[in-house]
Parts: C-alpha cells; sequence; structure tokens
C-alpha cells in the first residue's frame, strides 16, 4: 500500500513522526527519493505536496494520505476522512486592512478584491454569505496582497493571528477551522490492501489514543485499598492483583499526564507505596 505524505511544509515532521511511532520508518535517507520503502514491508511512502494528496488519494494513486482538511475542501476530492490529526491545527478567515475599521460582514458595502490561495473555499463562502466579491487566485504569501494594492481583503490561514497584524490586516469572519487529517481512497475497503489498510490505520488511532496517557503501578497493602482505589481514575477500573509474597496488593491503572502529580499525591496520601509511571504506546479500542 502506499501512503502520500507531505514533502514539505509543517505538515511534514509531525505526519513522519506519527507514521514512525507505529512502526513505519523511510528505509531510504535520499532526500531527492519521492517513493520510500519503509520498515512495514508492503507499505510505501510517497512524498508529494500537501495540497495535492486529496486528489492524489481520490484517484488512487496513493490508498491513504496525511494532509489538511483544508486541502481536502478547496480540491472537493472525494475522499474518506478517516482521522483527525492533533496537529496543522488553525482556521482559515477572511481578513481586511485594519484601517477599514469594520468588526463584521454587514459593514462591507463596495465590491472587495480578495486574494487567496482557496480559490473553492472562497467562492463557496462569497456565495453562502451574499458577500459582493472577486476572488484573485493567488499559490501563497495572501498577506502581501493588499499593501500592494494586489487585493483589498485575503482569504488565509490563521493561527496566532501574528502575520495578519505584521500586515495591518484584520480577522473579520472565520470561515472554517482546519487540521491534519488521514484521509483514505473510497474503494480502498474493497481493494486487496484492505487488511493492511486496516491494520495500519488501527496502529494509527492506538498511537493517538495513547499520547498523554501514563500507565501507573502501586503497592497497596490490604487495608488502604479501598482508600486508593478510590483516589483513582481508570480507563475503566483499576486492576488490583495480589502480590504472591505478602498481604498486599498490586493496583494498576491509566492516568492523563496533566492530572499525573495530582494523582499520585493522592494516591501516596491513602497509603499507596513504590509508585512507578511508565509510557503508554498504543492504546487499541
Ligand atoms: N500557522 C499555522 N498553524 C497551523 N497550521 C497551519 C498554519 N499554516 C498552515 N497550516 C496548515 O498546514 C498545512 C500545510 O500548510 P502550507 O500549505 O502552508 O504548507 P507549509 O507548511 O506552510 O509549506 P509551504 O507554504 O512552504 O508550502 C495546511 O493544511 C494548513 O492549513
Ligand atoms: O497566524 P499566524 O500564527 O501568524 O500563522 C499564519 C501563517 O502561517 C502560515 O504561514 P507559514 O508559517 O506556513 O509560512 P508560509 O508563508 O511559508 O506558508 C500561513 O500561511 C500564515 O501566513
Ligand atoms: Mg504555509
Amino acid at each position: 500500500m502506499k501512503i502520500a505524505v507531505p514533502n514539505k511544509g509543517r505538515l511534514q515532521q509531525p505526519a513522519l513522526q506519527l507514521l514512525s511511532s507505529v512502526g513505519i520508518k523511510p528505509l531510504s535517507s535520499d532526500e531527492r527519493a519521492l517513493i520510500l520503502p519503509t520498515s512495514w514491508e508492503g507499505v510505501q511512502l510517497v512524498l508529494t505536496r500537501t495540497e495535492d494528496i486529496p486528489s492524489l488519494v481520490e484517484n488512487g494513486a496513493a490508498e491513504v494520505g496525511i494532509t489538511g482538511i483544508d486541502y481536502v475542501m478547496e480540491s472537493r476530492a472525494d475522499v474518506e476522512e478517516l482521522i483527525k490529526l492533533d496537529f496543522g491545527r488553525a482556521r482559515i478567515s477572511l481578513a481586511v486592512p485594519s484601517s477599514w475599521d469594520i468588526d463584521d460582514l454587514s459593514q462591507l458595502k463596495r465590491e472587495i478584491r480578495i486574494a487567496t490561495k482557496y480559490y473553492n473555499i472562497a467562492q463557496d463562502y462569497v456565495r453562502r454569505k451574499g458577500i459582493n466579491a472577486k476572488i484573485i487566485k493567488i499559490s501563497g504569501a495572501a498577506e502581501v496582497m493588499p499593501s500592494l494594492g494586489a487585493s483589498d481583503a485575503i482569504i488565509d490561514v490563521v493561527s496566532t493571528g501574528t502575520t495578519l497584524k505584521l500586515h495591518g490586516l484584520k480577522e473579520i469572519d472565520k470561515i472554517m477551522d482546519t487540521y491534519a487529517v488521514v484521509i483514505g481512497n473510497k474503494s480502498w475497503m474493497k481493494g486487496e490492501e484492505a487488511e493492511r489498510i486496516n491494520l495500519v490505520l488501527t496502529m494509527i488511532k492506538g498511537a493517538l489514543n495513547a499520547r498523554g496517557k501514563k500507565m501507573v503501578f502501586m503497592n497497596v497493602s490490604d487495608k488502604d485499598l479501598e482508600r486508593v482505589i478510590n483516589a483513582l481514575p481508570a480507563m475503566l477500573a483499576p486492576a488490583v492483583s495480589k502480590l504472591s509474597k505478602s498481604d498486599a496488593w498490586e493496583v494498576i491503572t491509566v492516568v492523563e499526564e496533566v492530572y499525573l502529580p495530582e494523582v499520585i499525591a493522592k494516591a501516596a496520601s491513602a497509603g499507596a507505596r513504590d509508585i512507578v509511571v511508565v509510557g503508554i504506546e498504543k492504546v487499541i479500542r
């Protein structure tokens, strides 16, 4: 099977890291190679532009791909959104010069020219909102267009808002949220690679579920057992097993990393001893 991954840009490293965490590591270190065999037999990585990945997956050049949901929308590719990822998070917004001194769409009176690399998203948006606009398709650096006089406004990616501010622009309407996604070809489930693809997807979900979670082991004497268990969160309920050579128990539970200090403090004051914390690689549900 082939997995399409960005060949550059901000999604490339997190996408490769995610795949690497499930054991899919490129075997070749040749930076110019665009199709790479991996440590997982039968799985190849195809390195292409982030914005081309939706159509490559739609037409079956790769069964699965990692890209941004903004490019999926823009391309109008008929693909399946399989897994929402926790990187590449931002929003696509309409921004106008701060000097216009307006706060929302209703204050836009005359026709405006909007520069954007998201031509289709922009067309759909202005139609839906009834905005009188001419969309100017560009390939990047949208923020500079109004100061060049090439457009009045822009539709572009906004995260912290720093780039807009730097260019004297102001966000007046959010069009959509964007994030990285794993997408799949619509007929992949029927193909001969279905089993392998399913396993890869299960492992990716497992790695995502495990993020930020720790496994905690502790020894607890018989008399403290109930108090310790009441102090613990768990995915279902803490596991408890009898220690072989003493009148005590081992308690095992899964804890969100952010709650770890609080949970350890509570467990220790309830009588838990020899508390061991270990990382979790996958949680398969
Ligand atoms: N500032 C940002 N914060 C989070 N995600 C972003 C940001 N800018 C862009 N993205 C998202 O990352 C993905 C790739 O973005 P983009 O096409 O801009 O590539 P890039 O990483 O900037 O590389 P280049 O612009 O050089 O091609 C897109 O889905 C986009 O929505
Ligand atoms: O709201 P901010 O936090 O400023 O982020 C938004 C900026 O981030 C992206 O650019 P990127 O950093 O990817 O550079 P690029 O222009 O090379 O794509 C995007 O194109 C915006 O310009
Ligand atoms: Mg960019």
